[in-house]
């Protein structure tokens, strides 16, 4: 399976452009580390290749076709702040079974506690609920994990933890991985190549014309 972003142009709502032309694809079995300045759209940028965001020109592909909006995608996201990736109203237990995400030696592996399963989101912390985030991302349908600075808010102890069962999983099931990082040493030792975002959008070029989101071209 292939993940490819064609021609991709994003705005917000009244704001200047944030990404243009961007062209980008990446094979299930890739591990790819995604850098570059900060507010250059590497968060916009996985957003909408996970469907969170509409791009307002080009398209976002799998295997050269639209995304489905309905059902499981096959493309999860993960990011920095797994308190805004959680139902609030949901124990932890539910939170695994509706993502159909129960794999007790994943769950093992991530050092999940049985007893966190019976507590709410505002009841653990933010290293003990990414943890939740990663095993529900690593679902059986998944085939592009996108993790955007997953591991930047966490003790070291915890990072190592969820890189190993990550890096396990995406290899034993040739996930395709997108790591969204500042840290190069980090990008050097789970990716397999690195893009510099700085250099893949084409913001800079873009002067004139429209946006369907009603705004205009705009330089950063
Ligand atoms: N919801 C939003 N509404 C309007 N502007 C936004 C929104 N989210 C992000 N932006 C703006 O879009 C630009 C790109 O943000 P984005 O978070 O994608 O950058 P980034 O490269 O991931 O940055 P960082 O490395 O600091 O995390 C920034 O100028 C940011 O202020």
């Amino acid at each position: 399976m292939r993940l490819e972003a064609r021609n991709l142009g994003f705005c917000y709502a009244g704001g200047p452009w944030i990404l243009k032309d961007v062209n980008f694809s990446m094979e299930e079995g890739e591990r790819v580390g995604l850098v570059g300045p900060s507010g250059y759209g590497k968060s916009t940028l996985v957003k909408l290749l996970a469907g969170y965001l509409e791009p307002c020109e080009g398209e976002i592909l799998l295997d050269g076709k639209p995304m489905e909006k309905k059902g499981v995608c096959p493309v999860q996201l993960i990011c920095q702040h797994p308190e805004k990736a959680i139902n609030p109203r949901w124990k932890m237990k539910k939170v695994l079974e509706e993502s159909g995400m129960y794999r007790e030696e994943v769950l093992e592996a991530l050092g999940i506690e049985e007893e966190w399963l019976e507590r709410y989101p505002r009841e653990l912390s933010g290293g003990e609920l990414q943890r939740f985030c990663v095993a529900r991302s690593l679902f059986g349908g998944t085939h592009f994990l996108l993790a955007d600075e997953m591991s930047t808010m966490l003790d070291v102890i915890t990072q190592a933890q969820i890189w190993n069962l990550m890096l396990r999983e995406v290899e034993k099931r040739k996930i395709g991985l997108l790591a969204v990082t500042h840290n190069m040493a980090l990008a050097d030792c789970v990716c397999t190549r690195t893009i510099n975002l700085a250099q893949v959008n084409h913001i800079k070029c873009a002067e004139e014309s429209g946006c369907k989101n009603g705004c205009e071209y705009g330089t950063v």
